[in-house]
């Protein structure tokens, strides 16, 4: 079966999103012909030159306003390589909560830009809300291209513009194409107009995007909806069948998988899986339906959480959240209960404190706010009755979300995505400083470069230092080695000291940056996962983040192998070596990948100097 994308859509009102949903659907032969022609025939009634394809999604507006879903229309059609479902979400500005719940599920996020008007507000506050939704992959269309001459000097400074903003967010993968909606250039095929544009079409880009990987395939949960536990049918049944139904929310699971269920803890094996019509499955990935069985009788109950001994969620009844408000009916502020829904468990939760409340455009953060309005935003403390099963929002879409709901009208009010559990640190406070980010002279950022030992992370990033303060810009070189003889003397090569020597560069990265500094980091940092909290970290602060992957393959590493260390671990004299007995995972999205045949050190210093500045 192919596989199924889901796109949502963003961008201000005419910027042409009825036209390009219209254009695809037209183009990719999916509409009925009916349909069709009614469009051509208002068209032509109208004296519109060209079948106005808004047409056909304007039909779905009629749907929206008798208020059959909450103001997103999907959209549903199909090419040979794949299915797609778009979300149309609505751009007036106060269509926040629209868009976090049409875009919530989406792989991929289309953002439409008019080419005469360039980045706007919208554009910056579609983008952070798909950024922040954790939309993998973003894709700029620059419209309307045909009304700026088809101009490549256009596209290119609106181009920079938005990356020059997508910095500060934490964006996966960024596509630009400029297009036509209306004409369909560079929709289903290459634009004949815009022959310097090298890309794909839309559609071909949509239907090659890589998602597999976007999937969360190690963090295996699966929440508990109901407990199935028949009558017994024949005396030949010596126990009663017991299984429990629910959607796998992430990784794998497969008969014979050792499992705990939380939160009592109580551990045994999955002994078989039913599918859809009682069929025995050999494995059970995200998003299936299914009923598990256990090898042992335990006491499991709805909203309880089957999991892996060694990958547990986290458990506990305090979160650190972002929440959407939803409603005009009332405000949040510290104080306020709700019930809390999360995967399938709920919970009485008090806001214990309402931390700020994010402008989505400016990206400021206003910590005196003293409630979230409709469609506002803000960083909240949740205090659960009941203890909570859940992840980062970052890493699991399912259980790292959650909904809030008013006890008194039972209404949805809120939808929140957590940041993490509440940090330990209790009776601390944060002092707020009387020098402004903006008042210093300098803007600081961080350049991470990451790769295995030998890649030439120190060399390259000497350079880059050097060129940095030779141009006058104030920059800092934390560098590994240099720091595991000073601040993290204590830490070996394990793989939690690793975690904590990544953690502590990072934070040290971050207040240079904040200071004005331009921080230059070489750390081998061979998790994903902790590289990503990096990023989170200065994205939070508004601090611009560059990822480097010096991506030298091993064996280049291995026969340069300055300092010996590749022969020891070879001959056993060293263990959890990174990339010999130790993992190196390499970076998923990096901003900049550096390869040796891009160059000596020099040009690569320059290579990242000039995406900074591009
Ligand atoms: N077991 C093992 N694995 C990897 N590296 C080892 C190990 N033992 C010592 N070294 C030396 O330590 C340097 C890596 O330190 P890092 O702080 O960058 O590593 S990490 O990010 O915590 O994984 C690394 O420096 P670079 O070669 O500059 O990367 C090595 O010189
Ligand atoms: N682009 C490059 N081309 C060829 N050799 C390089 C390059 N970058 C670094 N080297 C050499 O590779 C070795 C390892 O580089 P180093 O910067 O110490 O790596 P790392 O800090 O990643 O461990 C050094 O001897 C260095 O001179």
């Amino acid at each position: 079966m192919s596989q199924l994308l889901r796109l949502a859509t963003a961008g201000s009102v005419d910027d042409g999103k009825s036209t390009l949903i219209g254009r695809l659907l037209y183009d990719s032969k999916a509409i009925f012909e009916d349909q069709l022609e009614a469009v051509e025939r208002t068209s032509a009634a109208r004296g519109d030159e060209h079948a106005n394809l808004a047409l056909l999604t304007d039909g779905l507006r009629a749907e929206r306003e008798q208020g059959i879903t909450i103001d997103v229309a999907h959209r549903y059609f199909a090419t040979p390589k794949r299915k797609f479902i778009i979300a149309d979400t609505p751009g007036h500005a106060q269509y926040t909560r629209n868009m976090v719940t049409g875009a919530s599920t989406a792989d991929v996020a289309l953002i439409l830009v008019d080419a005469r008007n360039g980045i706007v507000e919208q554009t910056r506050r579609h983008a952070f809300l798909s950024t922040l939704l954790g939309i993998p992959h973003l894709v700029v269309c620059v419209n309307k291209m045909d009304l700026v001459g088809w101009s490549k000097d256009r596209f290119d400074e609106i181009r920079e513009e938005f990356r020059q903003f997508a910095m500060k967010l934490n964006v996966g993968d960024l596509t630009f194409i400029p297009v036509s909606a209306l004409l369909g250039d560079n929709i289903v095929d290459r634009s004949t107009n815009m022959a310097w544009y090298e890309g794909s079409a839309l559609l071909h880009h949509l239907e090659q995007l890589h998602i597999a990987s976007d999937h969360n395939l190690i963090d295996a949960r699966l929440a508990v909806q109901y407990v199935i536990r028949p009558q017994r049918q024949t005396d030949a049944d010596l126990h009663d069948f017991r299984g429990y139904a629910g959607t796998v929310a992430s990784g794998v699971f497969a008969p014979g998988d050792d499992v705990v269920v939380l939160p009592s803890g109580f551990a045994s094996t999955v002994k078989a899986i039913w599918g859809p019509g009682g069929r025995p499955l050999d494995e059970a990935f995200a998003p299936s339906a299914v009923t598990v069985e256990l090898a042992d009788d335990i006491d499991v109950s709805r909203g309880d959480m089957l999991c892996r001994p060694n990958n547990r969620p986290h458990v506990g009844h305090e979160l650190d959240a972002l929440v959407c408000w939803f409603t005009d009916q009332s405000t949040l502020a510290a104080g306020s209960r709700y019930i809390l829904r999360h995967s399938t468990r709920e919970s009485k939760a008090v806001v214990a404190s309402l931390d700020y409340r994010l402008d989505v455009n400016t990206l400021h953060r206003d910590e005196a706010a003293p409630s979230l309005g409709l469609n506002e935003i803000g960083r909240v403390q949740l205090r659960t009755q009941q203890p909570m099963l859940f992840d980062p929002y970052r890493h699991n879409r399912t259980t790292g979300s959650f909904i809030l709901v008013d006890e008194a009208t039972n209404n949805t009010v809120a939808a929140g995505m957590i940041t993490a559990p509440t940090q330990k640190a209790t009776n601390v406070v944060w002092h707020e400083a009387a020098v402004r980010r903006e008042d210093r002279a300098t803007q600081g950022r961080t350049v991470w470069l990451t790769g295995l030992s030998g890649s030439g992370k120190s060399t390259v990033a000497v350079e880059l230092e050097r060129r940095l303060v030779a141009s006058g810009t104030a920059a800092y070189l934390l560098d590994g080695d240099n720091l595991r003889h000073g601040l993290n003397a204590d830490l070996g090569f394990s793989a939690e000291d690793r975690a904590e020597n990544v953690r502590r560069v990072g934070q040290v990265a971050r207040l240079l940056a904040d200071a004005g500094l331009v921080a230059i980091v070489s750390v081998i940092s061979p998790y994903q996962a902790e590289r990503d909290r990096i990023r989170d970290l200065h994205v939070e602060a508004g601090l611009p983040f560059t990822e480097v992957f010096v991506d030298t393959p091993l064996e280049v590493c291995e026969s340069r192998d300055p300092k010996h260390l590749y022969a020891k671990a070879r001959a056993g004299e060293i263990t959890d070596f990174t990339g010999i007995d130790a993992p190196y995972e390499k970076p998923t999205n990096p901003d900049l990948v550096l390869r040796p045949e891009d160059g000596d050190p020099r040009a690569l210093a320059q290579a990242i100097l000039d995406s900074l500045q591009g």
